[in-house]
């Protein structure tokens, strides 16, 4: 074996090989020639890759020969960690390039910060993009109220749209805003207002991040020295790569020697991001000798379950899933319930039914299209005492206190940085937009004075609050060290906090979780920007969940589940116009994307799979007070796929057995003051 350093075993990786079917082995097995492996949903796509990993370092590939490319931060350090594991030899693999795109690409770009005109690299995250174009809409004429005006996450929608699909802003509106027309020319004025301040101010969104990789990678000079790093290039989920990640993946990897991408054209759900399953089928045609490996036996689920999902998979690469179990399994449960409130009881019910033969909660999980689905169940959950843990929606960092801290951070490391400057102001007592907005200017413009200046040109009131945060800001900058840095920020934010928030006694142990992450770190700037490109999504991220020995049962949306797998699923609502969704009805391409989520929620489950649709459904997802109107069930649901379903109709929907309600006791008694009238 060559390679010197690295010491993986023969042993460990024959052993992992020897698990693997004909057809996985074949992908791991294969040379250097281009290689994309169409890997139908639990077909072992992540063992496939990380085996080839393995078996690359086996064969004495170096480390740092290999670039591994995912979609998510656990997508990367599970996969690292696997390879690690088969490998046996857990350094080699550390020293692996591995991780997001959007993670690799600001690795690049940190390190070519230079060739890119940068004195540093600060990334700004989605929310900080939507106080920025705040912030500057108003000098483009788009306040007010007396028309109806795109608002400002439309306006970065727009924005964002245009560059993962490489499409002109003006004809993204044309075609996907149609009504914001009028205003056309205003969102692209605002848009190249926005691209300009954020040169100005040294600010990268995760977009810019692959402009500038990818720019780097077209560079003659930078991207031969890109090239020439890394042999092997290995791209995970490859239907939900957009263009730029297309030229970045292409650009690495010109005549597709050592690539290898793995996708499945039926679980492409990010087409709102710009992303195409036809990259995963156009790579094919690209490279004339690219070799394309089917993945099609299915190590999940059972046969009944796969049989449903087959029966609704979309998509042009026609993979059939065939289980790989012995044991022949249940049919999937179509659960007919009256309305919103039946369904989330049905579900406990379920749920604890299942609880009591023995799958615990932490091996069923409630999927759903939208977080907001969940409402009436969540409140059954808290009733009857059943522990879960809620993941997609609003994330951890999105929250308005965590963001507070890393904006005080951010005005440390770049004190350019006007928008959390302005995140900062708008939290201090008597600050409005507009002086939000003035004093932001003049404490990123950073004049000698600067201090002394904002603090003379805020409101009278503002003035104190204002003083003491800026002193203890100002007491620390990007030379201090990282936990006097931390503490500084944290005292400054302390009060502000309380201002603010009237349950801050919660939000401090968010605070103090992530102000001890922070504080660990021995690069914030990396630490900061890493929370803008993968921000964690759940306060356990941070620190220890509460109660870890409880049994704790998954609430997700469908595009969180992706790539999970849990023994019983839950489907709530599968009714059209939740699943799909109602944003899609007008639109084929809407429609095919919803298709594609209903097959990725299907084939989660592993043994128990059941799909609830209720009759009724409320006019507003979380109002209690909303009426209820008729829903219809899925489309998705056709007569084909509910013939391979079991149908069950909960009582509430089954005609109500002749009794007298009239005479039965009351359980409730509303007696108690009868007395006053005695
Ligand atoms: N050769 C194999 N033998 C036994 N089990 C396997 C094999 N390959 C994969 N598995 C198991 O099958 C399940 C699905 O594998 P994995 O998560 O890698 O699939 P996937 O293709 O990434 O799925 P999806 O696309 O649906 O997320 C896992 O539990 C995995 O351990």
């Amino acid at each position: 074996m060559s390679g010197g350093l690295v010491t993986v075993t023969c042993v460990a990786v024959c052993d992992a090989l020897a698990g693997l079917d004909p057809a996985q082995l074949e992908a791991v097995e294969h040379g250097d020639g281009p290689l994309v492996v169409a890997a139908g949903a639990g077909t072992g796509k992540t063992r496939v890759l990380t085996a080839r990993v393995a078996r690359l370092l086996e064969a004495g590939v170096m480390p740092e020969r290999i670039l591994l490319l995912t979609f998510t931060r656990r997508a990367a350090s599970a996969m690292l960690s696997r390879a690690a594991v088969m490998c046996g030899d857990a350094r080699a693999a550390q020293r692996i390039a591995g991780g997001t795109f959007h993670a690799v690409a600001h690795r690049i770009v940190a390190e070519h910060a230079q060739h890119l005109g940068l004195a540093d690299v600060t990334v700004i995250d989605p929310d900080d993009v939507i106080d920025l174009i705040d912030l500057l809409r108003g000098e483009h004429g788009l306040d007010g109220t007396e028309v109806r005006l795109p608002t400002t996450r439309t306006i970065a929608e727009i924005a964002s749209r245009a560059i993962n699909t490489v499409t002109p802003a003006r004809v993204v509106i044309e075609e996907q805003f149609p009504w914001a027309l009028e205003q056309a020319d205003q969102v692209a004025g605002l848009l190249r207002h926005y691209r300009d301040r954020k040169r100005e101010r040294g600010l990268l969104d995760l977009d810019d991040l692959l402009i500038a990789c990818r720019a780097l990678v077209a560079d003659p000079d930078v991207g031969a020295r890109l090239r020439a790093r890394w042999d092997w290039v290995l791209v995970d989920e490859y239907q939900d790569v957009n263009q730029l990640q297309v030229d970045i993946v292409r650009g690495l990897s010109p005549d597709g020697r050592g690539l290898t991408v793995v996708g499945d054209d039926a679980q492409a759900i990010y087409a709102f991001r710009g992303a195409s399953a036809g990259h995963l089928l156009e790579l094919i045609d690209a490279y004339p000798d690219a070799t394309l490996v089917r993945l099609e036996r299915n190590f999940r689920s059972t046969q009944p379950i796969l049989d449903l999902a087959n029966q609704v998979r979309p998509g042009a690469l026609r993979l059939r899933l065939v289980a790989d179990r012995p044991q022949p399994g249940a049919r999937p449960t179509l659960v007919s319930c009256r309305n919103a409130d039946d369904e989330a009881r049905t579900i406990a019910d379920r749920i604890l039914a299942a609880h009591v033969d023995g799958t615990p909660l932490h091996s069923q999980a409630v999927l759903m299209r939208t977080g907001s689905h969940s409402a009436q169940l969540e409140v059954e959950l808290k009733v009857r005492g059943i522990p879960f843990h809620k993941f997609g929606g609003i994330g951890y960092l999105q929250t308005s206190h965590v963001r507070d801290l890393l904006a005080s951070f951010r005005v440390i490391l770049n004190p350019a940085d006007e928008v959390s400057w302005y995140r900062l102001l708008t939290r201090h007592r008597a600050v409005g937009k507009t002086s939000a907005r003035a004093l932001a200017r003049i404490l990123a413009d950073g004049g000698v004075d600067r201090t002394t200046d904002a603090v003379a040109a805020a409101p009278a009131k503002a003035r104190t609050g204002l003083a003491s945060t800026l002193s203890l800001l100002g007491a620390v900058d990007a030379t201090t060290a990282v936990p006097q840095l931390v503490e500084a920020c944290r005292n400054a934010v302390d009060p502000l906090l309380r201002a603010n928030y009237p349950d801050w006694h919660r939000r401090v142990t968010d605070l103090d979780g992530i102000a001890q992450a922070a504080a660990g770190q021995t690069d914030l700037r990396t630490f900061v920007s890493e929370q803008a490109i993968d921000p964690v999504n759940v306060a356990g991220d941070w620190a220890k969940p509460p109660h870890l020995d409880e049994d704790w049962l998954t609430l997700s949306t469908i595009h969180s589940a992706k790539g999970l797998e849990w023994d019983t699923v839950h489907l709530l609502r599968a009714n059209d116009g939740a699943m799909p969704s109602d944003m899609a009805l007008s639109s084929p391409v809407g429609l095919a994307e919803e298709e594609r989520l209903f097959y990725v929620a299907l084939t989660r489950a592993r043994d128990t799979l059941d799909v609830y649709v209720p009759s009724q459904l409320p006019t507003h997802p979380t109002a209690f007070t909303a009426k209820h109107v008729t829903a219809k069930p899925s489309r998705f649901l056709t007569e084909p796929a509910r013939a391979l379903m079991e149908s069950v109709i909960t009582a509430a929907v089954s005609p109500e057995p002749a009794v007298n309600r009239a005479v039965a006791a009351p359980r409730v008694r509303t007696d108690a003051f009868d007395e006053l009238f005695a």
